[in-house]
């Protein structure tokens, strides 16, 4: 623990390398179903400072490679500013873009895919010396010769092939030729995420040695958060294009503020098999990222998501059930699936049904709704059976609904270190989540 602290005061010089403002990358790929575009990047604001490490996690498919891609500009932003050292990369093309790239590399997450098997290890390694012009060939020939012993290669591996290699091996070429032109900043997409666990920790190694021999800035990203705990500075939380919650890595990993990192964190399997720590799980899956819930991004999902006041005290299976049934609603455009099979899979029954009332049945049957809430469910069915969606929607949203469905978070700064969160509930007049887990969730066991 106090390993990385240390390591942050030593390495992280606190002054800004990367400044991100309101970034947003968007993919128009004329998706069959919609006009859309893919939201992979969705508003993110945040900042690298020089020499730290900054992990960015989340589940698969929240926009983590994108957002790398994003900062090296091998994707275009479609709106917002990148800055390093004060210039909006964004805004460079041609010879500017060029130049700037030697500053800026990225080291894959697949060693097997990402290096092409026919050129030699020597001829990989050279091939951005290449591309830039560097110096004489010579001279680009003992510099690779350099890098190989760097990164813990031999120079007779120089004429070898990227298939005589083993994962590990292959995993260090990949980072010499990212060292290669001396880049201030790598973003690192699951570099180890592909290797056997004994290979990985010395990969970690050889990149922290690398970060303090050449005072390197990274952006980490990962899906194992053990791995992120130990060899990051701070972390970025991901969701649905957004950034959940960003701070310091060892107080979010003890103290998380943001449901969605509560979450995340829950999942995580206990060294101890003895411990009762209770999980959260969360229902369903994350919404497509071309149709966005409006309000916050975790809303659809979210376990501690604020109630209207009158249903504070609502029954906690029946408040889930009204939420399936908001999900099942508001899903039905994402799939060719049937409503009454969407709901099916949303709550686990294996049962049909075909109807409005069958659907009823199979969402509130075995739990009492009060009168008060029967009549809102009446009249929301009553727009169904009228083939009026979109009014039984929004009738559902006004009357269960809550600022978490209509309003986009602030980001909320929740430590002394700066760390921030996006989420409704640090809001003064709200329950904090971590206070809202504490008697829901983690008060049960
Ligand atoms: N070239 C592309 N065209 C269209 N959509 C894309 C493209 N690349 C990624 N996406 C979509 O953008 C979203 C974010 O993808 P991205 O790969 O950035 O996520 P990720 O968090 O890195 O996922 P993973 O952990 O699986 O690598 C996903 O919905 C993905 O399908």
């Amino acid at each position: 623990m106090s390993e990385t602290i240390q390591r942050e005061t030593e390495v992280s010089s606190g002054e800004t390398l990367v400044d991100v403002e309101n970034l947003k990358t968007y993919y128009e790929d004329g998706g069959l179903l919609s006009d859309e575009p893919v939201k992979a990047v969705d508003d993110v604001t945040l900042h690298i400072e020089r020499g730290e490490t900054l992990g960015l996690v989340g589940e698969s498919g929240c926009g983590k490679t994108t957002l790398g891609r994003t900062l090296v500009q091998l994707e275009s932003a479609t709106a917002g500013t990148v800055e390093f050292d004060g210039t909006d990369v964004t805004k460079l093309s041609g010879s500017e873009l060029k130049n700037w790239r030697r500053n800026a590399q990225i080291v894959f997450q697949d060693p097997e895919s990402s290096l092409n098997d026919r050129m030699t290890v020597g001829e990989i390694i050279r091939e951005p010396l290449d591309v830039h012009d560097w110096k004489s060939p010579r001279e680009r020939r003992q510099r690779v010769r350099e890098l190989l012993e760097t990164v813990g290669l031999r120079e007779e591996h120089y004429y070898r092939y990227p298939h005589q290699f083993s994962g590990g091996q292959r995993q260090r070429v990949g980072i010499a030729r990212a060292l290669a032109l001396s880049p201030e900043f790598i973003v690192l997409d699951e570099p180890v995420s592909a290797l056997d666990v004994s290979v990985q920790a010395k990969i970690l190694n050889l990149l922290e040695e690398l970060q303090n021999e050449f005072g390197l800035t990274y952006l980490f990203i990962a899906h194992d958060l053990s791995v992120v705990r130990h060899i990051c500075d701070r972390v970025a939380v991901m969701y649905l294009g957004n950034i959940m919650e960003v701070g310091p890595a060892e107080e979010l990993f003890a103290d998380p503020a943001n449901p969605y990192t509560h979450a995340l964190l829950s999942a995580i399997p206990e060294a101890d098999p003895q411990s009762d720590k209770e999980r959260i799980t969360l229902r369903g899956t994350p919404p497509s990222p071309r149709d966005p819930p409006t309000g916050c991004p975790f809303s659809t999902r979210c376990p501690a998501k604020i109630r209207p006041e009158k249903y504070r005290d609502t029954d906690d299976e029946l408040w889930e059930r009204i939420e399936v049934f908001r999900e099942v609603l508001r899903e039905r455009d994402r799939a060719e699936r049937s409503l009454s099979e969407r709901a099916r899979a949303l709550i686990g029954m294996d049962t049909r049904f075909s109807d409005v009332d069958e659907m009823h049945e199979e969402l509130f049957g075995d739990v009492a709704v009060p009168p008060s809430i029967q009549e809102q469910l009446d009249a929301v069915e009553e727009h169904l059976r009228d083939n009026d969606e979109a009014g039984a929607i929004d009738l559902l949203r006004e009357e269960f609904g809550s600022e978490c469905d209509t309003e986009t978070p602030a980001h909320h700064e929740v430590s002394a270190a700066g760390r921030t969160s996006l989420c409704h509930r640090h809001k003064d007049e709200h329950e904090e989540p971590a206070e809202f887990f504490t008697h829901t969730v983690f008060g049960e066991q």
